[in-house]
């Protein structure tokens, strides 16, 4: 198989709190292991606390684990310059992403002008061109972030982590809270984007129903471990760990 985009090998993540005698650690992720190919969603479910944004912020070079190896592109991660705009992250809230008091346009072309300190201005017709790749009106590039509805947020958002043409992208909670109707056409976006980008993803969710849509394979963790790895249509049919049966039972 091609080499991955992204890979954890064995990842342990620790926290430390308090001081002295009193002090605690807790591993938010142990022995952590998989890989995404391009082209690939990986599901990423499990309770709350169970280590999944930790994992999502290993996966994105922004913290370092306490041991073992993370490889992007075949390599270790090298100074975070060189990798500005290959990895991205879609967050559950837009409005958390989006600057409230810039036109929406200006937003989706802030990533790129990072990239080269150019003005957001000059870019124009890459914004224009992420605007129909999301089905999203040109016109809206004028509108501020709270004029728009939650779905064409998240749209706006999307348009903003591919600009730059990302390797791999992590969905964190990203539809979870739009309506059922809207999280479809989000989903559906999103795959057909893969399809034309070919980036990888870890797509983090609670949501059981919009892993299986959107993933084609699933881990599920547990308190730091990921207690079972499966193709989505064998997890769904069959799935192996006790904690995983619970899980879709709840569901
Ligand atoms: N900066 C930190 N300092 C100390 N402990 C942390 C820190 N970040 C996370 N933790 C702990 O690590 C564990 C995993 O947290 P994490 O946020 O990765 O879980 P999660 O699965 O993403 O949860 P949620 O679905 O609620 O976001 C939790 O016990 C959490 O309290």
């Amino acid at each position: 198989m091609n080499e991955p985009v992204l890979a954890l090998d064995d990842v342990t993540t620790a926290f430390t709190s308090g001081w002295g005698p009193h002090h605690s650690v807790i591993a938010a992720m142990r022995n952590v292991t998989f890989a995404v190919h391009a082209g690939e969603t990986l599901g990423l479910v499990g309770e709350s606390g169970s280590g999944k944004s930790t994992t999502a912020s290993v996966a994105l070079g922004l913290r370092s684990p306490t041991s073992g190896h993370v490889r992007f592109l075949g390599k270790p991660f090298g100074d975070r310059k060189d990798r500005i705009g290959l990895l991205q992250a879609v967050p559950q809230n837009p409005l958390w992403s989006l600057n409230p008091r810039l036109r929406v346009g200006l937003s989706i072309a802030e990533p790129l002008a990072a990239l080269d300190r150019s003005s957001l201005a000059s870019h124009q017709a890459a914004v224009e061109a992420m605007l129909d790749k999301v089905r999203l009106d040109r016109a809206l590039a004028q509108r501020f972030p709270h004029e728009l509805s939650g779905g064409q947020r998240q749209r706006v958002t999307i348009a903003r982590a591919l600009i730059t043409k990302p390797r791999f992208l992590v969905f964190d909670e990203a539809v979870s809270a739009l309506d059922v109707s809207v999280q479809a056409q989000i989903l559906n976006l999103i795959t057909d984007l893969q399809v034309e980008h070919g980036f990888a993803a870890l797509f983090i969710s609670h949501d059981l129903a919009a892993v299986r849509y959107i993933a084609h394979r699933i881990a599920v963790m547990r308190r730091g471990q990921i207690v079972e790895l499966a193709e989505t249509s064998r997890f769904y049919a069959r799935p192996q760990h006790e904690y995983s049966r619970q899980l879709l039972e709840a569901l």
